[in-house]
């Protein structure tokens, strides 16, 4: 491994989502969003008990939260806004009390320093769309244009890199095709019609981002490079079908206008014929794209599985979340991409992990090793992926704070930053003290 070094600008932040960490999600006029009605619903929720109620009670506790971002050092921030707050019916009104929460942040993060990254979409689309028909309607590609355009006219200037959609693949994958996530659908016709409707929503964004905006935009994928169990030609075809499903099946529209081949294989009849004009509307010229990364699969063929194409444990440390820990991965796919899409911008806008962080120590620490030496391992497999001419451009840590895993909960902890959730009691552990001295001598420290 070469010396671990950065680019003297390189943007180091934090990020979270809406719905993980505000709490008040009906307050001032917002509207609900899916998590509110899949969060409250125990046939659902994987989480029984679990809400987005109250969270990280980040609403009401935003000044004091972005204070400790600043102590901590933080150059950039990456959070995301929960659209029916701004539109409590998706279209249409606006609520003008939500929209001041958002400039609220944003100031108060350029008062403190601190770049803020805005993500449009993080998975709570407003219930009211869904009754619509949500993302399986075709009309919510200019929905969430017209969302975008009231976002944009507001914060752009003071935003000035945005995000359209956080990984169209979960939101499919798991609201969509294994229910797991809100909407909480499980049907094979509709993943794909989801799928395609949140790339024209994209694509829309960005053209009127084009028209109305100044700065930057992007889009945000979940990267997990996928490594062949064995040399065979079945495992090499079952590897195939895994990355073109969870990788290519977004970046490839995204980036070259063509959905993958293995996907009509993937989804059979369930593969409509898409109009060569939305491919054309899903391939926006972008600024960047963000990288979300937290693990690798090592896969084989077998027919016990989706898609034909099983995972292999690994002899390797397992978070709480079932990923293995594995820093090359995330080398190893800066560098496809870098080969397969060319010389963009790239952003780590996820990194980070969920282990079982012991109690608070008598002096009120919370040591977290596991944690610091993923970030370690991580932040140096960064600055390999730079090292081989990779231009990634900065690290935004997942998460800033301990928040609601979505179907799973408050029980697993990705924070930097401990929570009490009885409290609300916030406690810097161990890697966000590792993270400031890293971002303090821009990985120097390492
Ligand atoms: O699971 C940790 C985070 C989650 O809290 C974020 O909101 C979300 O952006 C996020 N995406 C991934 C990527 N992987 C993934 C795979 C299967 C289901 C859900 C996420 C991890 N995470």
């Amino acid at each position: 491994m070469t010396r671990v070094s950065f680019p003297a600008d390189f943007l180091w932040g934090a990020a979270t989502a809406a719905y993980q960490i505000e709490g008040s999600p009906l307050a001032d006029g917002a509207g609900p969003s899916i998590w509110q009605r899949f969060s409250h619903d125990p046939r659902l929720m994987a989480a029984k008990g679990d809400t987005g109620d109250v969270a990280c009670d980040h609403y009401n506790r935003m000044e004091s939260d972005v204070a400790l971002m600043k102590a901590l050092g933080l150059k950039a921030y990456r959070f995301s806004v929960a659209w029916g707050r701004v539109l409590p019916q998706g279209t249409g009104r606006v609520n003008a009390a939500g929209l001041a929460f958002y400039e609220r942040l944003v100031d108060t993060l350029i008062a403190h320093d601190i770049e803020p990254l805005c993500t449009l979409f993080h998975w709570d689309m407003p219930a009211a769309l869904d009754d619509r028909g949500g993302w399986l309607n075709p009309d919510s590609a200019e929905w969430f244009a017209d969302y975008a355009r009231v976002m944009f006219q507001a914060l752009d200037g003071r935003v000035k890199k945005w995000v359209t959609l956080n990984e169209p693949w979960v939101v499919t994958d798991g609201g969509y095709l294994h229910g797991a996530l809100a909407p909480g659908h499980r049907n094979m016709f509709e993943a794909p019609i989801a799928s395609h409707n949140l790339m024209r929503a994209h694509g829309r964004a960005v053209q009127v981002y084009r028209e109305v905006g100044a700065h930057q935009i992007g889009l945000v994928v979940n990267i997990e490079p996928k490594y062949p169990a064995t040399d065979s030609a079945a495992d090499a075809a079952a590897t195939a079908r895994a990355d073109a499903y969870m990788n290519r099946q977004y970046l490839d529209p995204a980036m070259l206008g063509t959905y993958p081949d293995e996907l009509r294989e993937i989804f059979g009849e369930a593969w409509p014929e898409w109009p060569t004009d939305d491919m054309a509307l899903i391939r926006q010229r972008l600024d960047f794209v963000g990288i979300n990364y937290y693990t690798r699969n090592v896969v084989t063929a077998d027919a016990s599985w989706p898609l034909n194409a099983g995972p292999v444990r690994q002899d390797a440390t397992y978070t709480e979340t079932g990923w293995e820990v594995y820093p090359q991965g995330l080398t190893d796919l800066l560098v496809w991409f870098k080969d397969r899409y060319g010389d963009l911008p790239l952003y780590i806008t996820e990194n980070g992990a969920a282990f079982y962080d012991p109690p608070q120590a008598e002096d009120g620490a919370v040591h977290d090793p596991l944690r610091v030496s993923y970030l370690k391992k991580h932040f140096a497999a960064v600055s390999d992926a730079i090292a081989q001419g990779v231009d990634v451009r900065g690290y935004m840590l997942w998460s800033l704070f301990d928040n609601l895993e979505w179907s799973l909960g408050y029980s697993k902890r990705f924070g930097m930053v401990h929570v009490n959730f009885a409290t609300q009691e916030r406690t810097p552990k161990d890697s966000a003290k590792l993270y400031s001295q890293v971002i303090a001598t821009n990985g120097a420290v390492l």
